[in-house]
């Protein structure tokens, strides 16, 4: 049967990218996905604003939702300091498994951690299982509708604390209304959006950041 697409940007990376080179498999995914098939990565543009973000707040623990492919799992882990991690949670166990070894081909393996299962199953656990007191960042990336229960799942198990940023894709491409109603009325956040496009096209989307101002 044919290869799925996450399967041929697999196979980019293996021919166009150099092992432990976290910047070549960027640029591996960017050419195949703006060249050959698009495909729903955050990509090189919102991919400059996230590196930015990342660099801003230099997070000792991030959490990522919705790994798909690993891209933005490598975009941030390349630019973690020694002993920071990021958590990423896929519950589609075929992207999960091209994701381990996208982030493994790029050598950033000991600065990830990848959770194959539910955002909403997993997110109550954090604590208990991974030891994390809060997250310095969340970048959801997940089904859109869920950016907003997660985000209040997130606040009730007490891993969003004062200062921690949330950074949201697609908030404007496919879009996530309730979510953005909700940290932009909220007066527990400072929320910014970065006006950008939606990967490898000319459409508008952009990310919002949130900082949580605690309660
Ligand atoms: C609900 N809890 C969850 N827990 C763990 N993993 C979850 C998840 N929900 C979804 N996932 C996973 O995240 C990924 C889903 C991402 C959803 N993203 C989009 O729909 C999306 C869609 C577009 C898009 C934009 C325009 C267009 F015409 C077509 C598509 C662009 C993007 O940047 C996107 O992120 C998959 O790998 C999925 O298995
Ligand atoms: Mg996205």
């Amino acid at each position: 049967t044919r290869t799925s697409r996450p399967q041929r940007i697999l196979k980019a990376v293996q021919t166009k990218a150099t092992v432990g080179d976290p910047q070549s498999v960027i640029t591996a995914i960017d050419h195949f996905c703006r060249h050959r098939e698009w495909a729903m990565n955050v990509g090189d543009e919102k991919g400059s604003i996230l590196d930015s973000v990342v660099n801003e707040v230099s997070p000792v623990t991030v959490l990522e939702l919705g790994t798909y492919c690993g891209y933005s799992t490598v975009r941030i882990a390349r630019l973690l300091p020694p002993g920071a991690c990021v958590i990423t949670l896929e519950f589609n166990p075929d992207y999960a498994a091209i994701a381990r070894q996208v982030i493994k081909w790029s050598g950033l393996e000991d600065k990830v951690q990848l959770v194959e299962g539910a955002s909403g199953d997993w997110i109550p656990w954090m604590k208990e299982h991974f030891g994390v007191q809060a997250f310095d960042l969340v970048f959801l990336d997940h089904w859109k509708e869920r950016y907003l229960p997660d985000t209040k799942l997130l606040e009730e198990c007490g891993l969003i604390q004062k200062g921690t940023v949330l950074l949201a894709d697609n908030v404007i491409c496919p879009g996530t209304p309730d979510y953005l109603e909700y940290v932009r009325n909220s007066p527990h956040y400072n929320s910014q959006y970065y006006r950008s496009h939606l990967e490898y096209t000319k459409a508008e989307d952009g990310l919002e950041k949130s900082v949580f101002l605690g309660y």
